[in-house]
């Protein structure tokens, strides 16, 4: 996918609000931490390793989630590991000229211990989920430092793995001073919430604790699961949303309610959520519809692609200009899941980086 050469599509500072850690983690280091930890991938070099993990052509979201097993294993249960991704990530986003981004994450599928099934057939250990909560807060800590790039964590609840809900919650609570802004519900939309009652108490949770809520949906679903999200979960943002649309009055109620959607172009045509042809794509409506949404990779790593890759395809193909790529980074700015006070020194970080003297415009 990749496009990328020559000067970016929009070169000035950007908010990133959908990308999953788990990713976005660098070739070189999956095969570099197997090497240390001696386990054995199914190829040798680099090279072969990311032929394995990309996605070179549009499949099914079935398909694209199988990829994370080629290499979960390799990072899960090490707590060098699960510090070194996220530290990374910071340094990537920093360098794509992101100031603010929101990774989200499962901290069950990183750890070797307190977790039932123990994922990705690891031998038990001793970290726990909480442990790898604390580890990428580690991180991103360091690597907000080191490259003055702020992230925040969001939590994913996983759509086939409703007993882990509760605790995810839980963590979200335990850590929203210290580096969780929010949770999710990632994974297979086919499995709808009706029965899997777990992840609705656990967002019912949420509500009741103020831990801010953004949901997957729409993104290979049905429009039903965008209502779902948002009826039952009462979640505040909508991960992907494109099928949206195939419910005018559910789409026309988000619009008035100012639901900011995360959009993701190169994922969504890589995923089989939306026509391969970006000329086709939802996006042109949200965008002529003046929607609040954000741009953003998703899954870098797999979809071999940089935020600047999403930003060239809808400035190639949807005519995005400068101006929209400004309103779009505010309103993901006011759509973030920050405290208010950081909030406004966000938006004040971008009104004076795009030149927006008085503030209003959009
Ligand atoms: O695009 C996606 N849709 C649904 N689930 C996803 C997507 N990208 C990643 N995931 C899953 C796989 C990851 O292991 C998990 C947590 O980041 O979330």
């Amino acid at each position: 996918m990749a496009e990328e050469k020559g000067k970016p599509a929009f070169d000035k500072p950007k908010i990133e609000l959908h990308v999953h850690l788990d990713g976005a983690i660098q070739i070189k280091t999956i095969v570099d931490v197997a090497k240390r930890r001696g386990i054995t991938l199914p190829v040798i070099s680099e090279d072969e390793m990311r032929d394995l993990v990309i996605m070179h052509e549009p499949a099914t979201l079935t398909e694209f989630l199988g990829k994370f097993d080629h290499y979960m294993h390799v990072i899960a249960g090490d707590r060098e590991a699960i510090k070194r991704i996220a530290y990374e990530f910071v340094e990537t986003k920093a360098k794509e000229g992101v100031i603010y981004a929101e990774a989200r994450y499962s901290p069950h599928l990183l750890a070797n211990k307190g977790v039932d099934p123990l994922p990705w057939d690891q031998k038990p250990g001793d970290i726990t989920p909480d442990d790898v909560v604390d580890l990428v807060n580690q991180g991103f800590k360091e690597g907000e430092k080191a490259f003055k790039t702020k992230v925040r964590s969001i939590l994913c609840c996983m759509r086939h793995m409703p007993n882990w809900s509760m605790d995810v919650v839980e963590l979200c609570k335990k850590y929203r001073k210290d580096g969780v802004v929010a949770i999710d519900l990632a994974g297979d939309e086919s499995l709808n919430c009706e029965s899997y009652p777990g992840h609705k108490r656990a967002f019912e949770e949420a509500v009741r604790s103020e831990v801010h809520r953004t949901v997957h949906a729409g993104e290979v679903g049905p429009a039903s699961v965008v209502k779902e999200a948002v009826e039952v979960l009462k979640a505040e943002r909508i991960g992907h949303g494109y099928h949206t649309l195939e419910d005018q009055t559910l789409y026309k109620r988000l619009l008035q309610q100012n639901m900011h959607f995360e959009m993701c172009p190169v994922s969504s045509i890589l995923t089989g959520g939306c026509d391969p042809d970006f000329t086709k794509h939802p996006l042109i409506t949200f965008k002529k519809d003046k929607a609040n949404y954000s741009l953003n990779t998703d899954d870098p790593t797999i979809f071999n692609s940089t935020l600047n890759s999403d930003y060239q395809v809808v400035q190639k193909y949807m005519d995005f200009t400068e101006e929209e790529f400004k309103r779009l980074n505010i309103n993901a700015a006011k759509s973030c899941f920050l405290p208010e006070k950081e909030k406004d020194q966000l938006l004040e970080q971008l009104y004076e980086s795009y030149g927006m003297v008085n503030r209003t415009g959009f």
